[in-house]
């Protein structure tokens, strides 16, 4: 390993308090003072929390077919889809996909996540719902997901730690 590369899944980060460097695990989000000797995603170490931000559209199907946008929400999930796949394909052409992704959560999500551009904090298993849960700790950071489907509505999920 050249020595100024970390293994995968690591960051060195600016200490606040002193003007130390410290390391952040970006699979667990524990921090260490000594530089990693292996890869953040080694054995014993597997995903317990992720961090993820969310762009949810309800219609008539969801669970709770209204939110801060809509008191009665009435588009089909056909609607719901074609709408997210023209987010989609707005986020792929994008340079700073992160930034468009919280821009048009915030603007267009149907969660109480919309305020925070859709981060839903860290997280861990079972807590979701299954299928947002699953597709959240099958991606990369950096990554987003395909169009996922929960009682909630339809979203796409873009993981950030
Ligand atoms: O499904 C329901 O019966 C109502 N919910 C659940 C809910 C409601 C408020 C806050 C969090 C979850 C939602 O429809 C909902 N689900 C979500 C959600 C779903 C998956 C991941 C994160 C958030 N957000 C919302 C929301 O209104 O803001």
């Amino acid at each position: 390993m050249s020595d100024n590369s970390l293994p995968p899944g690591w960051e060195k980060r600016q200490s606040r308090t002193n003007d130390r460097v410290y390391y952040f695990n970006t699979a667990t989000g524990q921090s260490q003072w000594e530089r990693p000797e292996h890869t953040a995603f080694g054995k014993g170490s597997e995903l317990t929390q992720v961090q993820c931000l969310h762009l949810l559209v309800k219609h008539e199907g969801s669970r709770n077919p209204s939110s801060w946008r809509s008191d009665r929400i009435t588009r089909s999930k056909e609607d719901a889809i074609n709408i997210l796949r023209n987010y989609e394909k707005e986020l792929k052409d994008a340079s700073d996909v992160q930034g468009k992704f919280r821009e048009l959560a915030k603007q267009f999500s149907d969660c109480s996540s919309a305020k925070r551009g859709g981060d839903l904090g860290p997280f861990k298993r079972r807590q979701m719902q299954k299928p947002f849960e699953d597709a959240s700790f099958a991606l990369e950071v950096g990554e987003m997901s395909d169009i996922v489907d929960t009682d909630s509505g339809v979203h796409l999920i873009y993981r950030i730690a």
